[in-house]
């Protein structure tokens, strides 16, 4: 949560090779991808991605421990769930695999930190109350830290990103669906990347 303020969210339908997407994203400065598994290539992206230099290619979209045995094997070195699942955050911890799930309001958040977590991704963030909700969250739980995702854009990045409470935040609005255009998504991985400087 820490090596990059954006993480891509990406949900690949075999539009763009896996590996030249991941190159021009770490090259960007956004070394740390999910990689949704929604589509069919998306394991096999997670496979090939980890090829790439410097890359931290994690899975998102984990609903079973089954996704998550399926993630774990193609490599993946990080899960992301919408919600959270008391069985995966076992599975994940017994796996030592990071692993991030899904809050959106104080019985997840009690639930999740009772199992022994601090880090979660909130979601969806924009119509979950957005930063106010959050920030009145993070209030009483004052060890825990975010990865806001949903409905976050460049333009609303930054100011999420100006939160203590937040170290990261998780969008697709750096790959857009069906776009192939590598020089268009080094360009807005780049601003993306340079909201943490
Ligand atoms: O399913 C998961 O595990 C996820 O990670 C969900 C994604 O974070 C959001 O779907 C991204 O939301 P948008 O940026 O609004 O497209």
């Amino acid at each position: 949560m820490r090596c990059a303020p954006v993480i891509p969210v990406l949900v690949l339908d075999g539009q763009v090779d896996p590996v030249a997407l991941a190159e021009t994203l770490v090259e960007a400065g956004l070394p740390v991808i999910e990689v949704t598994l929604r589509t069919p290539s998306a394991l096999d992206a997670i496979r090939r991605m980890r090829t790439v230099e410097g890359a931290i290619i994690g899975a998102g979209t984990v609903l079973s421990a089954a996704m998550m045995e399926q993630a774990i094997g193609a490599g993946a070195q990080f899960a992301v769930s919408p919600g959270l699942l008391d069985g995966l955050v076992r599975m994940a911890s017994e796996r030592d695999l990071p692993y991030l799930p899904g809050v959106a309001n104080a019985t997840d958040l009690m639930i999740g930190i009772d199992l022994g977590l601090d880090r979660f991704k909130f979601f969806p963030a924009e119509s979950s109350g957005g930063i106010a909700a959050l920030s009145a969250l993070a209030g009483p739980f004052l060890d825990a830290r975010f990865c806001p995702t949903g409905g976050i854009t460049a333009e609303t990045a930054s100011a999420w990103l100006a939160r203590t409470e937040v170290l990261c935040v998780g969008g697709s609005w750096i790959i857009r669906a069906g776009e192939t255009d590598l020089a268009v998504i080094f360009e807005r991985a780049r601003a993306a990347a340079a909201l943490g400087e």
